[in-house]
């Protein structure tokens, strides 16, 4: 038995650049903060997302999972393309530069990631995909987008299906092949990623899920990495597939704590 002390996993979740008068902070939404706590049973850790970005590989070395969350801003297009942005998108450089130095660390670590919405979108970038600025602009696609008139709990509300691919890890989580989900972004996938496996599709065909299969370290395990265009933290632990994501993510830190500490 090891005589290091069991602890719980500590999962990071890096920042938004957010100004509050003439003060930027470093800032996460509470309700990733809370899933991570009640639906991983993990300790959440924020990671401030700085311009350039921090000493990643120390802080990440000490961690056993990543949230990468949802934001209002939207990834900077030259990350991705040659289009210019469009007039009034909001931007959050910091984030995106510690967000795409971040990912493939995470992943050369074998760190479990859980990606959501803006986050869903970064790991895409961070693949080598591409984004539509505004999905609803595109032929055949929904609008995706939420309308900010509604209370909270009507635009977190499940809105569309998702139909799930078989023999998937949210399939499996969510013992049938279809579920419905909420949805709040104009941004959706344009080009998936190089070695991203879908997960689920909405009805018009976009991307809404999918996964990595790389290996980790030590070639013989994989290492959990999901990424979900919806938002599964909202309410966690009243929506079971919602809770069932974050507990699979909460399994996989724990196999990486329990690796760390053996
Ligand atoms: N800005 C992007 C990503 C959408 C997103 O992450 N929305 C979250 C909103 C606030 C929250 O719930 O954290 C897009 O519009 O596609």
């Amino acid at each position: 038995m090891s005589s290091r002390t069991a602890r719980p996993p500590l999962v990071g979740l890096p920042t938004d650049r957010k100004m509050i008068g003439p003060h930027p902070f470093l800032a996460a939404g509470e309700k990733y903060v809370r899933a991570v706590l009640d639906g991983a049973d993990c300790l959440p850790l924020l990671i401030p997302g700085l311009q350039p970005p921090i000493a990643l590989r120390a802080v990440l070395e000490g961690l056993d999972g990543i949230l990468l969350t949802g934001a209002v801003s939207n990834i900077e297009p030259h990350h991705y393309s040659d289009e210019p942005s469009y007039p009034g998108n909001l931007h959050d450089p910091a984030r995106d530069a510690t967000n795409l130095a971040l990912i493939p660390l995470a992943i050369e670590l074998g760190l479990p990631i859980l990606a959501i919405c803006r986050g869903f979108q970064e790991i895409n970038v961070a693949f080598g995909g591409r984004l539509h600025q505004k999905v609803h602009e595109v032929a055949g696609f929904m609008d995706h987008r939420e309308n900010p008139d509604e209370p909270l709990d009507a635009q977190y509300a499940p809105v569309h299906e998702v139909q799930l691919a078989p023999g998937g890890l949210l399939a499996g989580i969510a013992g049938t092949d279809r579920v419905r989900v909420n949805s709040l972004h104009g941004q959706g996938i344009a080009r998936l990623g190089e070695g991203l496996t879908v997960e689920a599709i909405a009805p018009d065909g976009l991307i809404e899920a999918y996964r990595h299969d790389g290996p980790t370290q030590d070639g013989s395990t994989r290492a959990f990495l999901l990424a979900v265009q919806w938002h599964p933290e909202w309410r966690v632990l009243e929506n079971p597939f919602h809770h069932g994501i974050f507990r699979a993510f909460g399994d996989a830190c724990r196999q990486r704590a329990a690796q760390r500490i053996g």
